[in-house]
């Protein structure tokens, strides 16, 4: 994907974040900025620190050292010096979280209509036509059959719910996005096209996205700018082409050539 064109505004900023459970086990010293349209893909092995790192960046787990700041509607938020009930109120309202297993994301024993409807809810959207008009557009979207709106995701496949978990994800227009592997655990065929209507909601909402992936092929498609993780350390960063074209380190190189992917 081309980089976003002019220069638009820091959206998030970690600096100098660490957060270890034990020598290399975690995340260290991580420092970046993601401008506001930007996808931003974290790849490495497993157990390279991806979800570590993006647990601290999304306010689920305070990091032992360095600040998260976000630059959100309220201004510069330092996120772990605000409160708890702040930093779940930011990722209820303002930010979107899109779990490798749907079923992280979603209510299974509520309609898919009531899992889209219940976000906007969130932000005072009261009017049931509306949300069901809303749920249904975005079944759509999502390339779900929007007469299955009062069905229970636990009769959808997986990458149905994973459909859904991105539509109750998107629907608040959020801010900011963190995907953790959203096209892990699927079929590969199933994983080409969620990926193919991913790229396309990315690029005509503009999202502003972190994206923690093992897959290359992933990161290709969907980031502007690639952070490469090794042992809770960034080894590499910079623009994805450059880096999957022309990786620098050695460590990259061998994960270019798929030799440690899994
Ligand atoms: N809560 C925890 N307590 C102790 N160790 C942990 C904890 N969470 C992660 N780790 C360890 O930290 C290291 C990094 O894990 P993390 O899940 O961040 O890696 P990852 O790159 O996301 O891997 P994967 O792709 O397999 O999810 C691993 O060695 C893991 O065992």
């Amino acid at each position: 994907m081309n980089r976003p064109p002019l220069d638009p505004p820091v959206l998030l900023e970690a600096r100098r974040i660490s957060r270890l459970y034990g020598p290399g086990k975690g995340c260290e010293d991580i420092g970046f900025r993601l401008h506001a349209g930007e996808v931003l893909g974290i790849v490495g092995e497993s157990g390279s620190g991806k979800s570590t790192l993006l647990r601290v960046l999304s306010g689920l787990e305070a990091p032992d050292r360095g600040r998260v700041l976000y630059h959100g509607h309220e201004g510069e938020l330092d996120l772990y010096a605000i409160g708890e009930a702040r930093r779940r109120a930011l990722l209820r309202l303002e930010w979107g979280l899109v779990h490798q297993n749907p079923r992280d994301g979603l209510r299974l024993g509520v309609s898919a209509g009531a899992n889209i409807g219940e976000r906007l809810m969130a932000l005072g959207d009261r009017h049931y036509g509306q949300l069901r008009a809303a749920g249904q557009d975005w079944m759509g979207r999502v390339e779900l059959d929007p007469r299955r709106i009062d069905d229970v995701p636990k009769t959808f496949s997986g990458g149905m719910q994973q459909r859904l978990q991105i539509a109750r994800t998107l629907v608040t227009r959020p801010n900011l996005v963190f995907m953790d592997e959203p096209t892990g655990g699927l079929d590969v065929s199933v994983q080409a096209r969620l990926l193919d209507m991913l790229r396309t909601l990315v690029r005509e909402l503009g999202l502003s996205v972190v994206l923690v992936t093992h897959d290359l092929a992933v990161a290709r498609l969907l980031a502007h700018r690639l952070m490469v993780m090794r042992r809770g350390r960034v080894i590499e960063a910079g623009l994805t082409d450059q880096i999957l074209d022309d990786p620098q380190h050695a460590y990259t190189q061998l994960l270019v050539s798929s030799v440690l992917t899994p």
